[in-house]
């Protein structure tokens, strides 16, 4: 029995405000979707990659990758859909019946340690079908209520301000960070079940493991890692370069 990995790297990047598609943006030399795909074969823990390109990029994204000595498991470069939860999903469709076990990367994180990677794939392995990786969060987070939608009995709310709805226990909360494992079978049925809210941004599921919840079956949490955070804003991108210059490489 296998494990393959879709590593996540259709995104455009508009938030870091680079020229290039995010997963191609070079950090000390490396393009970000390089560092993930290396870091996955490097744990030893994953059989085959495939990895989701932004339309018109397959063969670019395909070159990266299949010239590269560190990547030593087969790559099939896919095209990506308009929303992640639509790329993991065309990833997904070519997952063959023998691999049991799916990982879902971004390229995004492109720092996350091969033990970390481990950790996540080993947990679902060891029988526990949906495995994410997590960590506490430090500030105080609230929920508010939703906006444009009148309350009863309470008056129009200024451009900008929102009312808090709630604050959940913060020593329960944690930020959740991707390689996420899971038996193929489940992950299978939880994107067939969503996939209707695949279509767009607003709609459709932040991450893979909230559409495994929405089947009402269980996900389970181990450790995450400061390495793996994402790569969002320009800062992000610096703040990992000098990580990654510490770590020495
Ligand atoms: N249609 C999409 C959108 C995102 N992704 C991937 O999902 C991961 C997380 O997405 P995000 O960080 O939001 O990346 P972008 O969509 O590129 O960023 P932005 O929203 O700033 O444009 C990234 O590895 C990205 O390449 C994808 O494969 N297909
Ligand atoms: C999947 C994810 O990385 C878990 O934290 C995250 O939800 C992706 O969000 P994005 O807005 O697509 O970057």
């Amino acid at each position: 029995m296998t494990t393959l990995a879709i590593l996540t790297a259709a995104g455009s990047g508009s938030r870091l405000g680079f020229d290039l598609p995010k997963a191609l943006v070079p950090l000390r030399g490396l393009p970000l979707v390089l560092h993930a795909a290396r870091r996955l074969t490097a744990s030893g823990a994953v059989d085959a990659l495939v990895v989701t390109a932004p339309n018109g990029l397959v063969s670019v994204m395909s070159d990266v990758l299949e010239h590269d000595p560190h990547v030593s498991v087969p790559v099939v470069v896919v095209a990506g859909g308009p929303t992640r939860q639509s790329s993991v999903a065309a990833g997904l469709s070519r997952a063959r019946a023998d691999m049991d076990t799916v990982v879902v990367h971004d390229a995004a994180r492109p720092l996350a340690p091969a033990a970390m990677i481990r950790r996540v794939v080993e947990t679902v392995k060891a029988g526990h079908q949906a495995v994410i990786p997590g960590v506490p969060v430090v500030d105080t987070i609230k929920v508010v209520a939703p906006r444009g939608q009148v309350e009863a009995g309470r008056p129009a709310l200024p451009e900008g301000v929102d009312r808090v709805a709630a604050t959940p226990a913060r020593t329960l909360l944690r930020a959740v960070q991707t390689p996420q494992a899971f038996d193929r079978a489940l992950l299978v049925r939880a994107h067939a079940a969503g996939a209707a809210r695949a279509r767009t941004e607003a709609t459709a599921a932040t991450d893979d493991a909230s559409l495994v919840e929405a089947l009402g079956e269980d996900v389970f949490m181990v450790e995450g890692d400061e390495l793996a955070m994402k790569v969002t804003t320009a800062r992000d991108f610096y703040y990992i370069e000098k990580l990654l210059i510490e770590d020495g490489r």
